[in-house]
């Protein structure tokens, strides 16, 4: 029997729904409306895609967005001190570095991810990449949740798959992906989300040997590997739960990291992509950044 499809987008648009109505009444209670700065260094596709859906959701969702587009040639000195304007700007309530940064172009120095990373502002940290939102997740008291992890939670919890118990198998271990997302599925108590906790999580990676036998074993199979369809057909266990985090563009096409028809013949539910993890990312992005508002607003 061919897999159900499990609907990202429409479960996106009801949580959008849910924080549309939390910011009104955060802005009811005399609040000015959540901002979110974006900055985006060069043109990663990927970042392209996301960057235009954000913007449009924020503005469906109250938020205020504003978008920092600087050249691939921006120096290591320059983005730092963006960053830091961000931090110190009280109207800015979520700081998001759209990630990969650029490689070097010219001679010029690398911009070092990590440090870039590490000046934003952790109650600004909409992205969760921050060493002290990181450490509060692992430890099982999360301030904010990575978007992309959380969303997919979020989903499996909606439509009613219980991870408790299950073997997920999170192939990529990302700080951004496959390491929160393994992490938070790990935990003992529902700390981050709810029921989504107790799985038994392996992960894979590049050096990962019997990725198929491993894949196999896996009751949820989560791929977050930025490889076009490497996830084939006859690498899922039948029955299994398969969610594609993979956006690579193909030939003007977006594809994911799972072969979806042959995937599909097997799973019984299945992420599209487009329309599957990518909406829900942006919907707990808007989540985070109303979080955000409301922690400063405590301040
Ligand atoms: N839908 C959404 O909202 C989002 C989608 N994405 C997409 O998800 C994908 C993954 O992103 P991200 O986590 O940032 O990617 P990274 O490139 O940072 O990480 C990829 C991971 O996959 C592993 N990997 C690479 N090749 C293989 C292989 N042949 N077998 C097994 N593992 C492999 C790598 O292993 P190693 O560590 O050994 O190098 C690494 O851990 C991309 O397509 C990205 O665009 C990302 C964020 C959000
Ligand atoms: N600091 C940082 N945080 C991120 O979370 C982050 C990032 N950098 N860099 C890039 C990746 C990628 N990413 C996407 C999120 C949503 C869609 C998305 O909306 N996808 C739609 C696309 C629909 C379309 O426009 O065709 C879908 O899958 O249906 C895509 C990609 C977040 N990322």
């Amino acid at each position: 029997m061919p897999a159900t499809r499990l609907d990202g987008k429409k479960i996106a648009l009801e949580i959008r729904a849910e924080v549309a109505k939390a910011v009104e009444q955060f802005v009811a209670e005399g609040n000015a409306p959540p901002k979110l700065a974006a900055v985006l260094v060069g043109e990663d596709p990927a970042s392209q895609v996301y960057v235009r859906n954000k913007e449009r959701a924020c503005e469906k969702t109250g938020i205020a967005s504003q978008l920092d587009r600087l050249p691939a040639s921006t120096s290591p000195t320059e983005l730092l001190e963006r960053i830091d304007q961000l931090n110190r700007d009280p109207s800015v309530n979520g700081i998001l570095v759209q990630l990969p940064l650029p490689q070097p172009t010219g001679d010029g120095p690398a911009l070092d991810e990590r440090a870039v990373l590490d000046a934003v502002d952790p109650i600004k940290d909409v992205d969760a990449f921050s060493p002290i939102n990181v450490g509060l997740l692992m430890q099982g008291r999360p301030r904010f949740l990575p978007c992309t992890p959380h969303g997919i939670v979020q989903m499996l919890h909606r439509c009613n798959i219980a991870t408790a118990a299950k073997h997920v198998v999170v192939v990529g271990r990302s700080e951004i992906v496959g390491k929160p997302m393994a992490m938070m599925l790990a935990q003992k108590d529902g700390s981050c989300g709810p029921e989504t906790a107790n799985a038994t999580v392996t992960i894979a990676h590049s050096r990962t040997k019997n990725l198929k036998e491993i894949c196999l074993s896996a009751d949820i199979l989560i791929a977050a590997v930025g490889r076009p369809e490497m996830i084939r057909g006859d690498m899922i266990q039948p029955g299994a739960v398969v969610v594609d985090v993979g956006i690579n563009r193909v030939e003007d096409r977006l594809v994911g990291d799972v072969a979806f028809d042959e995937a599909a013949e097997v799973a019984s539910a299945i992420t599209p992509v487009p329309g599957g993890v990518g909406p829900l990312t942006i919907a707990m992005l808007l989540h985070n950044t109303l979080l955000a508002a409301k922690l400063q607003a405590a301040k």
